[in-house]
């Protein structure tokens, strides 16, 4: 890989006080290529989301190296250099605006599209959001409020607002997860489609695998908490992806060895927690 998008080297993370802080990472390297479709899968409690935060800016590592967008150690003032698009399990909608306004949202605060937001581009950025509504399938809701729509239907709308301003990167919490299985699958085949357009680079967190496979072009397992990458595969299968791929026989053989190697990362911590309880119950 030439110069990595995204580099994790070395990076550790503790939240909390030294005494008795929570070691969420410990020494993790992740490198990712721009243009490029991660998904991050382990064990409950591993740091997932942890490595999701650190890549948007929200938290900073107490130790190691971090690029992303190919510059050095994101602040908060710092990710504003590079887009960056976010959709979580629970899309939060502000719900006393219409949901094309909810869509417009990083329009009103991103660089460079701020500062036209006021003035002529109002009804440019409407239009865009509009369309975007319409690529997902929610062509005539732009009016309606939040609360008019199904969890399905926000979800669309926020992965919407997460690529409105056309974001370099896309950081995907479990974006499907409460789903119902028809629906979520709409949504796979609608965010492949949606990457394959404009190819930005994604960063997904799932504990569906059969998700990671369809989706990703590299899946990452991670070892229980302090999490570091215990596996790193390419998904070879090519493009455009069909549900019915999904369930294809090289397909069930990835996920299944992917479950094997996540069950063996639970083991091996459970093993590993229960010798430290009993030192401590010697010790006491
Ligand atoms: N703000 C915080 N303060 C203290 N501990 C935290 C904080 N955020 C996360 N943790 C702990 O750090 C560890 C990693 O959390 P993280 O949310 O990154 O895991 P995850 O792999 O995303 O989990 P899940 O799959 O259950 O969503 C967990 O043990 C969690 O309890």
């Amino acid at each position: 890989m030439t110069q990595p998008f995204i580099d994790l080297a070395d990076v550790t993370v503790r939240y909390g006080a030294q005494a008795n802080a929570t070691l969420a990472l410990d020494r993790t390297n992740l490198r990712i290529a721009q243009g490029d479709f991660v998904a991050l899968v382990g064990p409950s409690g591993c740091g997932k989301s942890t490595i999701l935060k650190l890549v948007a800016g929200l938290l900073q590592p107490s130790s190691g190296g971090l690029i992303v967008g190919g510059r050095e150690s994101p602040s908060s003032q710092q990710s504003g250099k590079t887009r960056i698009g976010l959709a979580f399990q629970n899309p939060t909608m502000l719900p006393w605006l219409s949901i094309r306004d909810n869509v417009m949202i990083p329009l009103k605060i991103v660089e460079p599209f701020r500062q036209h937001y006021a003035k002529k581009k109002r009804g440019e950025y409407a239009e865009r959001a509009e369309a975007l509504l319409a690529q997902v399938g929610l062509k005539g809701f732009g009016d309606k409020r939040p609360w008019q729509l199904s969890g399905g239907m926000l979800q669309r709308a926020s992965l919407c607002r997460a690529l409105i301003h056309e974001p370099q990167l896309l950081l995907l919490d479990e974006p499907f997860g409460a789903l119902d299985s028809f629906t979520r699958e709409e949504l796979w085949s609608l965010t492949q489609q949606l990457w394959m357009d404009k190819r930005p680079t994604v960063l997904l967190v799932t504990h569906d695998l059969r998700e990671a496979a369809y989706l990703a072009t590299r899946i990452c397992v991670m070892s229980s908490r302090p999490g570091r990458i215990l596996e790193d595969r390419a998904v070879p299968f090519a493009r455009p992806r069909t549900l019915a791929m999904s369930y294809a026989p090289e397909v069930s053989a990835l996920v299944q060895e992917l479950r094997l190697r996540i069950a063996e990362a639970r083991t091996a911590a459970d093993a590993a927690q229960n010798v430290i309880a009993l030192e401590e119950r010697k010790a006491a």
